[in-house]
């Protein structure tokens, strides 16, 4: 039997078909997706259905699961008809709304909003969630607003366009607790929306209609069949699940693990049973697609800050790879703080990025280089200690996303993360975790699949950690010394 995943992430979707029983990959494609922070969604279908077309398409395949860029505000009408492009998870333009809402729930009070928010909703508002995005339109388009008939996800309504979309009607719009947790109006701890927080970030009054929202599926449940004119006719269709929980799925990661993405926005995320409780909001209690928590920092600045290091030095990834090998151990005192698209951790939504300590010394492209991979790499080892704070045991870094193919990244990740770091063989993490709870769904097993050796398309590679701990925590330390003196 096969099974397909897909991953619908920021630059790109992907696609896998698997054995649903041993997980050995049997074909794959991809699709571009269109640059910006807003995105009309029929850009993120039709990339889906080139990705299924390159991948040899899904007619021998049981079931499928879409997972995909959590956050992303997806407004419909009562026809079903996408009102407006979706915001994206990185998308700032709602800094102020997280800041409004986080003030209402504290009457006034910041630090009252920010601990009431990490109690009853188990996120505090940035730029990124979903509520925020909602709360910035309620504001500066209120006709969108008062048209939104019901509010989804991209998993979400990936998942309804391949169960035939506006034909099936909004009810049966469907998501699991993995992708809702991160709207902020879901709590992971209690698995319920909070119908309050939406009316309140909505501005609607006590007797006015809230906008639907998808059904709330659990880890094995299915979300329908694919419709008959659609590219997965009469596929089951599996719950899906954001990003992030995907990834943590498809690595199989045990307790001790910590997952670091470092994609489009960089993620430290680690499957627990406990829901973590931050009113600094620099861990998110989102939950995993399992049925446990998923305590989860994220920043907005990753594979990016390599490509956009590349272009300034006018070398390609793998030149800047070699480049960083060829810098010195903190670069000399060359610090690269790299929010280049603003910041969400630390919540810094107008910054900008900085570099310091230039000296004649240090103003080689070698330095530069090895600035811009202990720079991102300072921002994920920050995360890691926040996980740490909030009761996550770290025995070991799992490393993913598509900056983890930088030999430079794999090679200074246990220096600056202090940890041992391993790397599975390059392959797609979460579409093989999309694939892998949609073997769950179409097996109906009590537990998702255990997959072998046979589902790793090549050797993992293991970095130990270096024995001496000084030159690492000395990168850290010159980070923080200047982090906090760029603007905004
Ligand atoms: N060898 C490499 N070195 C550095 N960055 C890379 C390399 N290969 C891919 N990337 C970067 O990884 C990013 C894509 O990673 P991916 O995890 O697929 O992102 P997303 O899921 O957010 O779309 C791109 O910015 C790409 O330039
Ligand atoms: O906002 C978050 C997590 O909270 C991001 O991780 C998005 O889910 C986008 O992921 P990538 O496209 O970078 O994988």
């Amino acid at each position: 039997m096969l099974v397909a995943g897909i991953d619908s992430s920021t630059q790109s979707c992907k696609v896998v078909v698997r054995d649903a029983a041993t997980g050995a990959l049997v074909r794959s494609g991809r699709a571009a997706h269109p640059a910006g922070t807003e995105v009309d969604p029929a850009a993120w279908w039709a990339a889906l259905q080139e990705a299924v077309t390159d991948a040899g398409g899904l007619d021998d395949v049981e079931a499928v699961s879409v997972g995909a860029q959590q956050h992303g505000m997806v407004c419909l009408d009562a026809d079903g008809r996408v009102v407006r492009p979706a915001l994206l998870w990185n998308d700032t333009r709602s800094a102020q709304a997280a800041a409004d809402l986080i003030r209402e729930l504290g009457d006034g009070d910041e630090a009252a909003g920010r601990q009431a928010w990490a109690e009853q909703v188990g996120v505090v508002p940035v730029a990124s969630f979903t509520v925020t995005k909602l709360r910035w339109l309620a504001d500066a388009e209120p006709e969108n607003a008062a048209r939104t008939a019901a509010v989804a996800l991209p998993h979400d309504w990936l998942t309804w366009m391949l169960a035939g979309g506006p034909a099936a009607g909004l009810e049966a719009l469907a998501t699991d607790r993995g992708d809702a947790s991160g709207t902020g109006y879901f709590n992971a701890r209690t698995n319920s929306y909070l119908p309050e927080v939406l009316r309140r970030a909505l501005r609607r009054g006590p007797d006015e209609e809230l906008p639907h929202l998808p059904r709330v599926l659990g880890p094995a449940e299915s979300a329908g069949r694919g419709s008959a004119d659609g590219p997965a006719p009469g596929v089951l269709l599996g719950a899906g699940t954001g990003d992030n929980a995907a990834a943590a799925l498809g690595v199989q990661a045990r307790p001790g693990d910590v997952v670091v993405s470092v994609g489009t926005s960089g993620v430290v995320s680690g499957p627990s049973d406990t829901a973590p409780v931050d009113p600094t909001g620099i861990v998110a209690g989102f939950a995993d697609a399992t049925g446990r928590q998923l305590p989860l920092v994220c920043t907005l600045n990753a594979a990016r800050v390599l490509t956009a290091t590349a272009d300034l030095l006018g070398v390609d990834v793998g030149r800047l790879s070699d480049l960083a090998l060829e810098g010195p151990s903190g670069a000399g005192g060359l610090v690269l703080v790299p929010y280049l698209e603003g910041e969400r951790t630390p919540d810094r939504p107008g910054a900008t990025g900085a570099v310091h300590g230039l000296t004649l010394s240090t103003s080689t492209p070698a330095h530069l280089a090895r600035a811009a991979v202990e720079g991102l790499l300072c921002g994920l080892a920050d995360g890691i200690d926040a996980l740490v704070e909030q009761g996550t045991r770290v025995d070991r870094v799992v490393l993913v996303g598509g900056g983890a193919r930088s030999e430079a990244v794999r090679r200074v990740a246990p220096v600056v993360l202090g940890r041992p770091v391993v790397v599975p063989p390059p392959g797609e993490s979460v579409a093989d975790g999309a694939a892998r709870q949609a073997a769950w769904a179409a097996t109906g097993a009590a537990e998702a699949p255990e997959w072998g050796d046979e589902a790793l398309d090549g050797e993992s590679v293991t970095y130990d950690a270096p024995e001496d701990p000084a030159p690492g925590r000395a990168v850290r330390a010159r980070y923080a010394q200047v982090r906090d003196l760029t603007d905004a």
